[in-house]
């Protein structure tokens, strides 16, 4: 008997459901952002050969997304429209109601962990916030092609990473707040410093001097504002002409805000995006200087600065750059990471190695991934083009050991 169109329309809706399922999402809940990643997989292609004896046996997209901490709900409900917390672990011989187990990382996973099992009936499974920003960045740097870049005057290079020659590094994590971590190899590093002065500062003091509704309004505004109308340069103080002596250019600022002491001025009488550019140069300035005197203190050459405070926004990243450059004298180099955001969440990902997968190989060409229970020895790598936007996606295969 001939199928009638509403049975063909069915039969392809769910031969599509099937060739993309959804597998071990991950979440890393901070003080400002929640970071979301879900695996895809397509059944479609299993067992072609890439032409260096590895065995191409999963396909898929690796899937980023962020929500605010604020509207958790939101993010609650993105998860259950795309049926994201059935990609977690099954534990089969638990009660029914404890069935599915999602790793989070975070403050937020502690905080919200009965709110997220009220409303989607999964169990948290917390996983330490520093282990996962460690593991997030070894994975992106020796897995992802053109992860990790320098920038400086405009110019954005790729960094070519000798995975034999990685370690050690400085991470700088620039969340709400902000963790250095000395890097040693995986799952080997110490927090070795921090400060409280970090995105939080910039996206709280930004809103409260600017009245800006958003983050990206503020960054647009910085983008356009002129940080010498407030800032106190070297110039202002010593009458247009540089303090040589002490390696110091009349534009160098000398004092960041410093101008609005002696202008008699009110808020109102400044333009908010003078006040944006200026803040957005006092905070990368501090994190760069303090970045700095950590690699100076452990002697380490390569920092590797992270998290969602900077947006791949070039003025940030330039300010970052030439400050440690400047510092170091240029000894030191500063490079950023195109999934910036989401180091936490991918190592949280990672850690569903625990349960399903044998225990990773310390020093693996390709990071290996836990796709399915099924895929223990396999490894993941991805090629990645074209910039990170929001709810972006890194086209992955899984090729056997
Ligand atoms: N859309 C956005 N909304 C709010 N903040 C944003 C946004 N985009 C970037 N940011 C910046 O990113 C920061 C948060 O970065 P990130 O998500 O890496 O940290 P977090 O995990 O929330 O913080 P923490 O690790 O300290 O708990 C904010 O404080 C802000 O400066
Ligand atoms: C408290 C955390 C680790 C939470 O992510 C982060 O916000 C942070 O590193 N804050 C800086 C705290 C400090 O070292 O002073």
């Amino acid at each position: 008997m001939e199928k009638t169109e509403g049975e063909i329309i069915r039969a392809k809706l769910e031969a599509d459901q099937s060739q993309s399922q959804i597998s071990h999402l991950a979440l890393d809940i901070g003080g400002s952002l929640i970071k979301l990643v879900y695996f895809s997989k397509n059944n479609g292609c299993s067992d072609d050969d890439d032409g260096n004896n590895k065995h191409l046996v999963l396909q898929g997209r690796l899937h980023f997304a962020k929500f605010e901490t604020c509207k958790i709900n939101d993010c609650i409900e993105f998860i259950r429209s795309k049926k994201l917390h059935l990609g977690g672990v099954r534990l089969h011989d638990a009660p029914a109601s404890d069935k599915i187990l999602v790793k989070a990382t975070g403050g937020g996973a502690y905080k919200f962990a009965d709110l997220v099992k009220e409303k989607l009936g999964i169990i948290v499974e917390k996983e330490d916030e520093m282990d996962c920003l460690v593991a997030g960045a070894n994975f992106l740097l020796k897995a992802v092609h053109q992860e990790a870049f320098t920038y400086m005057d405009g110019q954005k290079e790729f960094v070519h990473v000798d995975i034999n020659d990685l370690y050690p590094y400085l991470l700088v994590n620039i969340g709400s707040g902000v963790s250095m971590i000395k890097v040693d190899g995986d799952g080997k590093f110490e927090r070795i410093s921090g400060t409280s002065v970090g995105g939080g500062t910039f996206w709280g003091l930004g809103r409260l001097l600017t009245k800006c509704k958003s983050f990206d309004e503020l960054l647009e505004l910085s983008h356009q504002g002129n940080n010498r109308v407030i800032d106190m340069l070297v110039g202002d103080i010593y009458g247009g002409v540089d303090y040589s002596k002490i390696g110091l250019l009349s534009t160098a600022i000398a004092s960041s805000f410093g101008k609005a002491i002696s202008d008699n001025k009110e808020l109102e009488d400044y333009k908010t995006e003078d006040v944006a550019r200026s803040l957005l140069r006092l905070i990368s300035n501090n994190i760069g200087q303090i970045a700095y005197l950590n690699a100076l203190q452990f002697g380490l050459k390569r920092i590797f600065f992270a998290g969602f405070f900077i947006r791949g926004h070039a003025y940030t990243m330039d300010t970052i750059s030439v400050g440690v450059h400047f510092w170091s004298k240029g000894e030191a180099k500063a490079m950023f990471l195109r999934h910036e955001g989401f180091l936490g969440s991918l190592g949280a990902f990672m850690s569903y190695d625990k349960h399903s997968l044998d225990d990773l190989s310390t020093h693996q060409l390709v990071q290996r991934f836990p796709v399915s229970g099924t895929n223990a020895g396999e490894k993941i790598c991805c090629p990645l083009v074209g910039d990170l936007d929001d709810n972006d996606s890194i086209e992955c295969g899984v090729y056997a050991a």
